[in-house]
């Protein structure tokens, strides 16, 4: 299952609902990579040297070259760190509860935090974009990604530009629920090891996205941990991929499809960087559309129809008189 040594095993794995398979671990250097990158299928990359210079990213190291500034820290009084829009949140009129809280601390709190953490405390992830403002240690080792492999990467797969790089720091058991992005991502582990599963973009009718107006836009109503099975019937037909991924390995995962990751439990705090670009201009247009691109489509039509009807609640109604009887 894993490298080189112990490092981890089936007790750090949490038993979910649904069957997954292994997601494939292939070397960078063979050809199998690309053609599932151009597939966009998940992969398991490793020799890719892509942060090799980061591999050293342990706390001591980033605490000494993080300097004083302020980063982004998300607290959660549980072990989830479900994503909110704060933009949205300021319209939606109904209760929304944000699930986590903002705090921007030194790297040197957020590490204190880490260290002194004792079962029912709240948890910390530090999510934070590399930019120059950090030490110039740490824009070094950052300069010295493999730039090379990534710039041919994005030319061959006709990607758009790399919009951001995320410094990851979480603890053990820290778990980001399942969502999907609008966006390429070459998901880099440096310390520490993740699990991730994910699901293809046509599992949309089984994860049950919050509505695009939600603060929750793009992350699945369902909780993997007490999944309701009467509100979310297709829950009993999902099925995923999933792998661990540790020090030096990189996975792709494609744009529209949904992912689930966790720092596995009871072992160590996790380092990651991800690496985001824009999906490529699509070429000419093949019928059918891919799931990925449906999906697209009918988040215009729900961002349409609520800036048609303006009340979320005439929503449901219209779309089922347009359907019932005359498209099922
Ligand atoms: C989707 C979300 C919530 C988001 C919205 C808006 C701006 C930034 C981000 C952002 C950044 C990182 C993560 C965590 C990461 C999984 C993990 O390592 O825990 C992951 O999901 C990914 O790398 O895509 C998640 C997000
Ligand atoms: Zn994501």
């Amino acid at each position: 299952m894993n490298g080189g040594g112990p490092e981890w095993d089936e007790t750090h794995i949490t038993k979910y609902f649904f069957p997954t398979e292994q997601i494939p671990r292939v070397s960078c250097t063979d050809p199998l990579a690309d053609e599932l990158i151009s597939q966009e299928k998940p992969v398991v990359l490793t020799d890719t040297k892509l942060c090799d210079s980061a591999l050293k990213w342990d706390l001591d190291y980033l605490a000494e070259n993080m300097g004083n500034e302020r980063y982004m820290v998300f607290v959660s009084k549980n072990n989830k760190f479900k994503y909110y829009d704060e933009a949205k949140m300021r319209v939606y009129k109904a209760n929304f509860v944000p699930p986590t809280k903002r705090v921007d601390m030194t790297f040197q709190e957020f590490v204190k935090k880490l260290r002194e953490w004792k079962p029912g405390d709240e948890r910390a992830y530090l999510q934070q974009g590399l930019n120059n403002t950090f030490g110039h240690a740490i824009v070094l080792d950052f300069l010295q990604f493999n730039w090379q492999w990534l710039n041919v990467q994005q030319k061959k797969h006709k990607w758009g530009p790399l919009t951001s790089n995320l410094l990851l720091v979480g603890m053990e058991g820290n778990i980001t629920p399942v969502h999907y992005d609008e966006q390429q991502n070459f998901f880099c582990q440096l310390v520490g090891y993740k699990r991730c599963i994910l699901f293809a973009p046509e599992h949309y009718e089984r994860l049950y996205p919050h509505p695009v107006y939600h603060p929750h836009d793009r992350q699945a109503q369902v909780d993997f941990d007490a999944p309701n099975f009467e509100k979310f019937p297709g829950l009993d037909k999902l099925e995923g991929w999933e792998t661990v991924i540790g020090p030096g390995e990189v996975l792709y995962i494609p744009m529209y499809w949904w992912h689930h990751i966790e720092s596995l439990r009871d072992l160590s705090h996790t380092v990651s960087v991800n690496f985001w670009y824009k999906g490529g201009p699509t070429e000419s247009i093949t019928y059918p559309l891919k799931p990925r691109q449906k999906l697209a489509v009918m988040r215009n039509v729900e961002k349409m129809l609520l800036e048609a009807l303006k009340d979320p609640a005439e929503v449901g109604p219209l779309l089922r008189s347009l359907v019932l009887g005359r498209y099922t």
